[in-house]
């Protein structure tokens, strides 16, 4: 877009577009011409976990913006950073996806996605019909804590780093390292393939 109001205009009804405004649109121009990707991680331990995750996976892929490349094998979990047997066990997954959207919005379609899978939020790591947590987006670096980019526990997380390795063997997870680096630095177990469940990638 470019500003074209030269002096002398003919139509007096006609203002003049600001520079910020033409910045901000040829930044949206350029963000629509150049998808990033990101990782999200997916969990579930209430309800029907494996048609919660198609759920959220098909959800996201309806969202204008978002495309979903990739979707990792299911992994049957042990819950993490809770007491052992306090909560039932997780599904989980990872998705490799391509979207136009910033981070910020993103995030918001994650909490959208939650909540339609009635997800309630009360205690931390509390038991869940849905999480979707954004693992890493580009090469964004951010330790805001509404959106701390990459997810601040996703390097310790063996039911985030299994499947994200299996769909993308030469993942870097941004100012951390390869992903298969990580992985000799967690314990695997508790982190059981489910090679009998799948999850399908959007058509
Ligand atoms: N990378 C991120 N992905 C998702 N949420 C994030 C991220 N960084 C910060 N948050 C913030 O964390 C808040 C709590 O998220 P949530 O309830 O999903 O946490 P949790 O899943 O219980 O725990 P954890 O953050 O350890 O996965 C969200 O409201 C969100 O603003
Ligand atoms: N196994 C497993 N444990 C968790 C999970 C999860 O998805 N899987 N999510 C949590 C909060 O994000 C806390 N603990």
């Amino acid at each position: 877009m470019t500003a074209s109001f030269a002096a002398g205009h003919s139509d007096p009804t006609v203002q003049p577009v600001p520079a910020s405004v033409v910045q901000q649109v040829d930044a949206a121009d350029a963000t629509l011409h150049n998808p990033k990707r990101a990782v999200l991680s997916l969990g579930s331990n209430l309800g029907n976990r494996l048609e919660t995750l198609q759920g959220a996976i098909d959800a996201l892929e309806d969202t204008p913006g978002v495309r979903v490349k990739a979707v990792s094998p299911v992994y049957e979990t042990e819950p993490w950073g809770v007491a052992a047997d306090s909560q039932p066990s997780y599904f989980n997954a990872v998705v490799v996806l391509k979207t136009t959207l910033p981070p910020s919005s993103l995030l918001e379609r994650a909490h959208a996605v939650e909540e339609a899978f009635n997800r309630v939020r009360d205690e931390r790591w509390g038991p869940r019909t849905l999480d979707v947590d954004i693992v890493s987006y580009a090469e964004v670096v951010s330790d805001d804590p509404v959106l701390t980019l990459p997810h601040p526990r996703a390097h310790e997380r063996a039911f985030v780093l299994v499947p994200w390795h299996d769909v993308e063997p030469e993942a870097q997870l941004p100012g951390r390292g390869p992903v298969a680096a990580l992985l000799d630095t967690v314990t695997r177990n508790g982190v059981e393939a489910r090679k009998d469940l799948e999850l399908r990638l959007p058509e």
